[in-house]
């Protein structure tokens, strides 16, 4: 098992390579996504969390990412003594109609092949996913966890119902909040299982062929629906129906143990067990959770329900050997919040990874 740490599109510096590799990572997830582009958020290194016009504006839909650019990524990353692991999230402004089943479907499943084959030329393994229609939404901000700590949790159902130009909670219509143009009918659970069958039918020959794997990341907060559209991997018997839905060695999981901890089914050991076994995992998020939805409240990684220590024990004992990331962390009380968060959460599973015998 190898540490690694996420960083959002804004933070791909020189600067926080270096923090990741003094942090003990060895391996970087990319976010390429801008969630903080003309959205509202209370700051540029905090998780998004959005309004009812979700994160902000999703990116320029005809720019695809460049094998150019992502070699000149790794290279950066490489660069600092780190390897660069995995892409985290597709661009709304790229794939949403697939998400939706809209006009530019087909488009849009050609521009994800075009990704996933430049990530092949690129040389990135990974690209984390989360099919999603309304995306990482519902999730609220709060002194949540302990000493009173900045973190995110759900203080409830979220059910407004999605406007028209908005996917996977950010707007790839840009016009669409002064417009007004109605709201998205809601999909079935049905037709949204269709739409993921049909997406892993197309994408997942062309990645096997790149090289690369696709890692599917839970439904976050994992709630059966959100703004009245269904949610794919909500509980943890549904991620076995994505990975049996389609056996090709690109289908594995972007196993997110904080998202699964706040499920309201399944013990969250028997689940890490079940799924490590099997030896689908692409990469692993393993952050703490106190409660389930819709009230969960995410905590330090040592404070929370999940005895990280023991799902550490279990991913070994199951032969895991991929990168584990905090993925987010409450923020401290200091002049560096996001980061203090993220080292106190690396610095405790690169403890975890040592009692295990990993340097
Ligand atoms: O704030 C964040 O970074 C999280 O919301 C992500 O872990 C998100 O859940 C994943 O990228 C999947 O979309």
């Amino acid at each position: 098992m190898k540490l690694g740490l996420g960083l959002y599109k804004h933070m791909l510096t020189p600067e926080n390579f270096a923090f990741a590799k003094q942090a003990g990572a060895t391996h970087v997830i990319a976010h390429l996504v801008d969630y903080f582009r003309g959205g509202v958020h209370a700051g540029p290194d905090d998780q998004p969390t959005g309004t009812d016009w979700g994160w902000g504006l999703a990116g320029d839909a005809d720019q695809l990412w460049t094998t150019d650019e992502l070699v000149a990524l790794r290279r950066n990353v490489e660069a600092e003594g780190l390897k660069l692991e995995a892409i985290e999230n597709f661009d709304p402004a790229h794939w949403g109609d697939i998400l939706i089943d809209g006009p530019r479907r087909a488009q849009h499943i050609e521009n994800v092949k075009t990704i996933v084959r430049h990530m092949g030329e690129a040389g990135i393994p990974i690209m984390g996913y989360n099919f999603s229609i309304a995306g990482v939404a519902g999730r609220t901000k709060g002194n949540y966890a302990r000493g009173g700590a900045p973190a995110v949790g759900m203080e409830g159902p979220y059910d407004l119902p999605m406007p028209n130009g908005l996917v996977w909670n950010m707007i790839v219509d840009p016009a669409a909040p002064t417009r007004g143009s109605g709201t998205i009918p809601a999909a079935t659970p049905e037709q949204l299982w269709d739409r993921f069958k049909r997406f892993a039918d197309d994408i997942f020959p062309v990645a096997e062929q790149a090289g690369v794997k696709l890692a599917l990341h839970p439904d976050d907060p994992p709630m059966p629906s959100i703004r009245g559209q269904p949610r794919l991997v909500y509980q943890p018997s549904l991620y076995q129906k994505a990975i049996d839905l389609n056996p090709s060695a690109a289908n594995t999981l972007e196993f997110c143990v904080g998202s699964l901890a706040e499920m309201t089914e399944g013990d969250i050991y028997e689940v890490v067990e079940h799924y490590s076994r099997q030896g689908r995992l692409g990469y692993v998020h393993l952050r703490n959770v106190r409660g389930k939805v819709p009230t969960y409240k995410e905590t330090f990684i040592d404070d929370g329900e999940v005895d990280v220590m023991r799902v550490l024990a279990i991913l070994q004992k199951n032969g895991f050997e991929g990168v584990i990331i905090p993925d987010h962390a409450p923020q401290m009380s200091c002049a560096a919040p996001w980061h203090a968060g993220m080292a106190f959460a690396m610095g405790y599973l690169k403890a975890g990874l040592q009692t295990l015998g990993h340097k």
